[in-house]
C-alpha cells in the first residue's frame, strides 16, 4: 500500500462528509432528485463508487475525485450525496457488513443504500430507495449500538479495537471516529491578524447556513461549520488563510521557531506545517522543506507562493541518508519531523484508513520513523530542538519511538509541551510532557509531538 499524508488529503478535499449522526441532524444533505430514475441513478453512482472505495488501492478521497472528473455533469448536491454515502459506509462498514448479511443482493448495492439512508433526509429516502430498501435500513439503524461488541459497534478492525483499548477512555475515543471533522482555518500571521479576518468571513457567511468561530487553542485558528467553497474566497487566494486542523496548527508552536534562525521541516510534504513555521518566523532565516516526494513538495509550491514567505527552500531528497540533509549537520537551530504514519488519527477524515492500514504496515513504518528520527537528529545544533510529530494515537509510533530515542541519544531530553503552547488543552500533555491530541477531548485530530533538546 502506499504510504500517504492524510493531512494533505484532507486539506485538498473541498467537501468533508458528515458522519452518520450529524447526517441525522442539521448537516442533512437536502433537496433529493424527485424523479425515480434520478433516484435508481443515484444508488447506482454510490454503489459504482463503493466497487473502487473498496478495493483499497487508492484513497477514498481520490477515487471520488477521480470519479467526478469523469462524470461531470454531476451537480454539486449530486456529488455530496455521493460523498457522503459513500464516507458513511466507510465509517459503519463493519457494522454495515454485518447487517447486510441477512439480506439477499449484491455487497456493494446493500452498503450503498445504509449509506444513503443514514447521510439523507427523510424526503431524500423517500425519493431514492424503495419501501422494501427503506424497511430494512430503517430495521439496521434501529438496533442498540449498546447491544454490540466493541469491533461492531464502533466499525474498526480488530487490531484497531486492541489499540483503541491502550487509551483512557475507549469508548468515548472509538465513537468520535464515527463523526466528520470540522474545517479548521489558520490565519497567515504575515498577511492578516486572526479577529479581523474572522469578522471579515462571518459578515461573509451572514444568512448562510455556514458559521465561524475562534478556534479554542491555536491563536491562529478560525473553526468553520460546514464547508462553504473555500478556494473560491479572496482570503484563500490571497494566502491570508489556510486549510489546517488546530492540531497540526499547534504542532507549529511546539518547534517555536525564532525569527533569524535555521530550521528544517524534515518530512514537508505539502507544506501544511512548512507554512505555519515560516509565519512564526516572519519570513526571516532559513526555513528547508525537504520530502522525498517531489509531486507532495510540487503541491506546496503554489501554497508557498500564495504565503508571501521568502524564507522556503523547497528541496526533494533521495532517503533521509541523502547528502544534503549531512551538509547540514549540526546546523539547525530546530528540525520538525512530521513523520510519514499510519494517519490514524485522522479517521474522522479518512475513514477508509481504518481499512487501508494494517500491522504489517505499522511494522514498516515504525522502521521508516525511527531511521528518519536519528537522521533528522544529526542536523541538531547544541541547544537546538527536534520536534518528532505523528497524525496517529498509536503507542508504538509514538512513545515508543521516543523512548528507544532517548535510549540511543543520551545527547537529548525531552521538553515539556506545556512550556510551548500558547494555551495548554487540558489532559494533553503526560508526565514526560509529551502531546497527545484526540477529537473527543480536544476538537482536533489525534496528534502526537515530542519536543527532544540536544545538550549545548
Ligand atoms: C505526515 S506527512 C507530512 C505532512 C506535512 N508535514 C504537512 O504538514 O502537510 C509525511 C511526509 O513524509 C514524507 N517522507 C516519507 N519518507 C521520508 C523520508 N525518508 N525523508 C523525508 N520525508 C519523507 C512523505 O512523502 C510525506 O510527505
Amino acid at each position: 500500500m502506499k504510504k500517504y499524508d492524510s493531512e494533505q488529503r484532507s486539506a485538498r478535499r473541498a467537501a468533508n462528509p458528515p458522519s452518520r449522526s450529524k447526517a441525522r441532524g442539521h448537516e442533512r444533505a437536502r433537496g433529493a432528485s424527485t424523479d425515480e430514475r434520478g433516484g435508481s441513478r443515484r444508488l447506482d453512482q454510490v454503489t459504482e463508487v463503493l466497487k473502487q472505495v473498496l478495493s483499497w488501492d487508492q484513497p477514498a478521497d481520490v477515487l471520488l475525485s477521480k470519479y467526478f472528473r469523469s462524470n461531470p455533469a454531476m451537480g454539486a448536491r449530486d456529488r455530496a450525496q455521493v460523498a457522503q454515502a459513500v464516507f458513511d459506509v466507510l465509517r459503519h462498514l463493519r457494522r454495515y457488513r454485518h447487517d447486510a448479511q441477512s439480506i439477499a443482493g449484491g455487497l456493494q448495492a446493500k452498503l450503498a443504500v445504509f449509506g444513503l439512508y443514514a447521510s439523507l433526509d427523510d424526503a431524500g429516502r423517500q425519493s431514492i430507495l424503495t419501501p422494501e430498501q427503506l424497511t430494512w435500513a430503517a430495521h439496521s439503524q434501529q438496533i442498540d449500538p449498546d447491544s454490540l461488541a466493541f469491533g461492531l459497534r464502533f466499525s474498526v478492525p480488530d487490531w484497531i479495537e486492541q489499540e483503541i483499548k491502550r487509551l483512557p477512555e475507549p469508548e468515548s475515543y472509538a465513537e468520535s471516529l464515527l463523526h466528520g471533522a470540522p474545517l479548521d482555518l489558520r490565519v497567515n500571521g504575515l498577511k492578516g491578524e486572526r479577529q479581523a479576518v474572522l469578522e471579515e468571513i462571518q459578515v461573509q457567511l451572514q444568512d448562510s447556513r455556514f458559521s465561524a468561530q475562534a478556534t479554542p487553542y491555536s491563536p491562529d485558528g478560525i473553526r468553520l461549520t460546514g464547508h462553504p467553497p473555500l478556494n473560491r474566497w479572496k482570503l484563500f487566494s490571497d494566502g491570508v488563510i489556510e486549510v489546517q486542523d488546530e492540531g497540526s496548527q499547534l504542532l507549529a508552536h511546539l518547534v517555536g521557531p525564532k525569527r533569524g534562525e535555521m530550521v528544517i521541516d524534515f518530512c514537508a510534504g505539502a507544506g501544511g506545517k512548512t507554512l505555519a513555521l515560516g509565519a512564526l518566523m516572519r519570513s526571516t532565516g532559513r526555513l528547508y522543506a525537504f520530502d522525498v516526494s517531489a509531486a507532495r513538495l510540487g503541491r506546496a509550491k503554489p501554497r508557498f507562493a500564495r504565503s508571501g514567505l521568502s524564507n522556503v527552500h523547497p528541496v526533494v531528497i533521495r532517503n533521509e541518508r541523502d547528502d544534503r540533509v549531512n551538509r547540514l549537520a549540526g546546523k539547525a537551530h530546530r528540525v520538525l519531523v512530521d513523520a510519514p504514519c499510519t494517519g490514524l488519527g485522522t479517521l474522522r477524515r479518512n475513514p477508509d484508513l481504518k481499512w487501508r492500514q494494517s500491522p504489517e504496515q505499522l511494522q514498516r513504518l515504525c522502521q521508516e520513523q525511527a531511521s528518519i528520527l536519528t537522521q533528522a537528529a544529526k542536523c541538531v545544533r547544541p541547544g537546538g530542538r527536534l520536534v518528532y510529530a505523528t497524525c496517529s494515537f498509536l503507542y508504538q509510533e509514538n512513545e515508543a519511538q521516543i523512548e528507544q530515542f532517548l535510549q540511543q541519544h543520551p545527547e537529548f531530553a525531552l521538553v515539556n509541551a506545556t512550556e510551548c503552547l500558547p494555551i495548554c488543552p487540558t489532559n494533553a500533555v503526560d508526565g514526560q510532557g509529551m502531546l497527545r491530541l484526540r477529537p473527543d477531548w480536544h476538537g482536533t485530530d489525534g496528534f502526537f509531538a515530542a519536543i527532544l533538546q540536544k545538550n549545548i
